[in-house]
C-alpha cells in the first residue's frame, strides 16, 4: 500500500476539526455569495425606480448584517484552521525531534547540521502553510468557483458564463507547466538555505581556528559564494512565480475583460438587466482571487510535497542501533566486561579498525590502554556503548552479549568522559547533574571535589550557577575536561571509562585526580585510555593497541620488563619529563634573578 504523505496523514487525524473549520468557512462564502443577490436588487430598484427610502434603510440594515456574518464566521473558521496548522508544526516538530533522537551518532556524521536545520525549519513551515492558507484557500476556492459559477449561469446568463470562463482550463494548463519547475526551484533554495546554514554554523564554531590562521578573507570569499547561489536560487524560483502569477492575471483579466464588454452588449439588447449585470460581475470579482488563489495553491501544495518527501525520508531512516527484538529485560549491570574474538569495520570504511581483540576486565578492576594515534582506542570504547554495533556474540557484561542488553541499562550503567568534551549552555551544575535522576546539590559539589574542579568553580561569581556560553566556551580546557569527569562521576555507575580525559589538566592536577578515583574505582570496573603513561600505569592491567590489534597486554611492570613499544613510550615520556622540569627549574631560576637584581 502506498504510504500517506505525512500532511494526509495529519489532516485524517483531524479530519472532524477540520470539517467544522470548512463548515464556519462555508457559511462565510454562503453568505458572501449574497452580496451579488442584494446588490441586484438594489439596482434595479434604482433602474426602475421603484426602491423607497424604507427599502433603503432596510437594505443597509441587511448589508451590515451580512458584513457582521462574514466576519464573525470567516474569523471563526480561519481561526480554527489556522490554529490546527500550528498544531500541525508543533507535532511533526517534536516527532522529527524524537526521531533524530533515535538515531546512531553515525547518521550526524555524514549530515550537515544546515541540512537538517533546514528540515526542522522550512520544510515543517511549508507543510505548516499547507494547512494554513493552503486548507482555507482550497476551501475557498472550491465553495465561490462552484457555487458562483451555478448562480451566474443559472439565475443570470449562461452563454456570458461560459465565455468568461473559456480563458480558464489555460490557467490549469499554466499550474501543470510551472510545477515541476517551482518544484525544481524549490528544491534548490531548501538547498542553499541549508548549506549557508552550515557555513555560519561552521564559522561560529571554528572562529578560533579562522582567526589564527588568519583566514577571514577565504571564509568571506566562501560565505559570498554560497550567498550568491542562495540569491540565484531564490532569483530562479521568485521569476518562475511571478511568470506564474503574471499570467494567471493576465488569464483572469481577460475573463473580466469579456464579461464588462458582452454583458454591457446583453444589458443594451435587454437580455439581463442592469442588476443581473452587476450582479454577475460583483460574482465575478468574488471569484477573481480564489482563481488566482488556485494557482498559487497548487504552487504551495507542489512545494509541500517535495517538504513532505524529505520529511519523510528523513522519518523513514530506520535506527540502527535499538533494542533488538530479542532484548534481555536486564534491570541493572556490575560491570564484569569480556570480550571475545572483536573485529570491527566502520560502515562506510573497508579497513578493519579492530581485528581480534580479546579481553577480560572483571568487576573492581581497572584497564589502561595505550597506543599510538588511530589504533582503535576510541574504537573499543564506542563499540561497548554502543555508539556503533559491534558484532553479535564479541562483547559480553555480566556475560550478557550487549547487543541482547536494553540500552538505557547499558548506557546508564555506564559513566563516560569522552575524548572531546562537550558541555551544553547551560549552568554548571546542570552540566555535571546531566542524568535522567535529579541529583541534590551536594552531590553535584561531590563529583566537582572528586574531578577537581570545585575550587575552580567556587573562584567563579557565580560559583556552580554559572552560567556557559555554547560549547562552554567560557571555561578553560582543562575546566571543561574536569567538569565533564564530573558529570561522569555523579553518575555513580558500574562502569567508568575515560577517554583520554586527563590530557588537557597538568601532571599534578592529574596526580590529584588519580588518587581520588583509586578509591571511587575501588568497587567499579573502569578503562582509562591515555597517551600518557602515568595516568595509566596503575592499572590492574594494561594493554598497547596498535593498527587495531591488541599488541602487548600485562601489568606496568611486566610490560616494562618486556622491552617493547610500552617501555619505548615509557622511556621517551620520562625523558621528556626530565627535560620539562629542568626547564622549568631553569625558567623558576631566572625568574627568581630578575626579581631579586
Ligand atoms: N566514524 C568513523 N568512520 C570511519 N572510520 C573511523 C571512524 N572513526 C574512526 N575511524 C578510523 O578507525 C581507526 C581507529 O580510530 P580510533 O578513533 O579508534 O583511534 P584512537 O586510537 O582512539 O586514536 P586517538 O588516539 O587519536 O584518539 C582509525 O583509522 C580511524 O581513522
Amino acid at each position: 500500500m502506498k504510504k500517506r504523505s505525512l500532511f494526509t496523514e495529519y489532516f485524517l487525524q483531524h479530519k472532524w476539526e477540520y470539517m467544522l473549520g470548512a463548515v464556519l468557512l462555508t457559511i462565510s462564502l454562503a453568505l458572501q455569495l449574497m452580496v451579488p443577490l442584494v446588490l441586484e436588487e438594489f439596482t434595479n430598484g434604482i433602474q426602475y425606480a421603484t426602491i423607497t427610502a424604507s427599502d433603503l434603510m432596510e437594505l443597509a440594515v441587511y448589508f451590515i448584517w451580512l458584513g457582521l456574518g462574514i466576519f464573525i464566521f470567516r474569523s471563526c473558521g480561519r481561526i480554527y484552521i489556522f490554529r490546527l496548522s500550528r498544531m500541525l508544526e508543533r507535532d511533526l516538530r517534536t516527532r522529527l525531534f524524537q526521531h533524530w533522537e533515535k538515531l546512531p551518532a553515525e547518521y550526524y556524521q555524514n549530515q550537515r547540521i544546515g541540512n537538517l536545520m533546514a528540515h526542522a525549519v522550512n520544510d515543517v513551515n511549508v507543510l505548516r502553510q499547507i494547512g494554513m492558507q493552503g486548507v482555507f484557500q482550497m476551501i475557498e476556492a472550491f465553495i465561490l468557483i462552484t457555487i458562483g459559477i451555478f448562480l451566474m449561469a443559472g439565475t443570470i446568463n449562461l452563454y456570458l458564463t461560459l465565455l468568461v470562463f473559456i480563458p480558464l482550463p489555460a490557467l490549469t494548463y499554466l499550474a501543470y507547466r510551472f510545477r515541476i519547475k517551482i518544484r525544481m526551484h524549490s528544491t534548490k533554495v531548501q538547498e542553499a538555505i541549508g548549506t549557508l546554514t552550515s557555513r555560519v554554523q561552521e564559522f561560529c564554531t571554528g572562529i578560533r581556528v579562522i582567526k589564527t590562521y588568519v583566514q577571514e578573507q577565504e571564509e568571506m570569499k566562501k560565505f559570498m559564494k554560497e550567498n550568491d547561489q542562495n540569491i540565484k536560487a531564490n532569483q530562479q524560483l521568485i521569476r518562475a512565480n511571478s511568470l506564474f502569477t503574471s499570467l494567471s492575471q493576465g488569464i483572469v483579466g481577460l475573463s473580466y475583460l469579456l464579461s464588462i464588454v458582452f454583458g454591457s452588449i446583453l444589458v443594451m439588447r435587454g437580455t439581463i438587466t442592469l442588476g443581473e449585470f452587476v450582479a454577475f460581475n460583483t460574482y465575478l470579482s468574488l471569484l477573481i482571487s480564489p482563481i488566482e488563489n488556485l494557482g498559487k495553491v497548487i504552487n504551495l501544495f507542489q512545494q509541500g510535497k517535495a517538504a513532505d518527501q524529505r520529511l519523510s525520508e528523513v522519518l523513514a531512516t530506520e535506527p540502527t542501533i535499538k533494542d533488538e527484538k530479542d532484548v534481555i529485560p536486564v534491570m541493572e549491570l556490575t560491570g564484569d566486561i569480556d570480550i571475545k574474538n572483536l573485529s570491527f569495520k566502520y560502515p562506510n570504511s573497508p579497513l578493519e579498525a579492530l581485528h581480534n581483540i580479546n579481553l577480560s576486565i572483571k568487576k573492581g578492576t581497572s584497564l589502561g590502554i595505550v597506543g599510538k594515534i588511530g589504533s582503535g582506542k576510541s574504537t573499543l570504547v564506542n563499540l561497548l556503548l554502543r555508539l556503533y554495533n559491534p558484532p553479535k556474540g564479541t562483547i559480553f557484561i555480566n556475560q550478557y552479549d550487549i547487543r541482547k542488553l536494553p540500552l538505557h541499562v547499558l548506557r546508564s550503567s555506564i559513566g563516560y568522559v569522552p575524548q572531546t568534551n562537550f558541555l551544553f549552555s547551560s549552568t554548571i551544575q546542570d552540566n555535571i547533574a546531566f542524568d535522567p535522576k535529579d541529583y541534590q546539590t551536594k552531590y553535584v559539589f561531590r563529583a566537582a571535589r572528586q574531578a577537581e574542579v570545585y575550587a575552580d568553580i567556587q573562584g567563579f561569581a557565580e560559583g556552580f550557577q554559572t552560567a556557559l556560553g555554547e560549547r562552554g566556551l567560557s571555561l578553560s580546557g582543562g575546566q571543561r575536561q574536569r567538569v565533564s569527569i564530573a558529570r561522569a562521576l555523579i553518575k555513580n555507575s558500574p562502569i567508568l571509562i575515560f577517554d583520554d580525559s586527563l590530557s588537557a589538566v597538568d601532571a599534578k592536577t592529574e596526580e590529584r585526580i588519580l588518587y581520588t578515583l583509586k578509591a571511587e574505582m575501588k568497587e567499579k570496573t573502569s578503562i582509562m585510555i591515555s597517551h600518557r603513561i602515568s595516568t595509566i600505569q596503575h592499572a590492574d592491567q594494561i594493554i598497547v593497541m596498535n593498527k587495531g590489534q591488541i599488541v602487548e597486554q600485562g601489568t606496568h611492570e611486566t610490560l616494562l620488563r618486556k622491552n617493547g613499544i610500552y617501555k619505548n613510550m615509557y622511556v621517551q615520556q620520562s625523558n621528556e619529563m626530565v627535560l620539562e622540569t629542568s626547564n622549568e627549574r631553569k625558567i623558576r631560576i631566572k625568574k627568581w634573578g630578575n626579581e631579586h637584581r
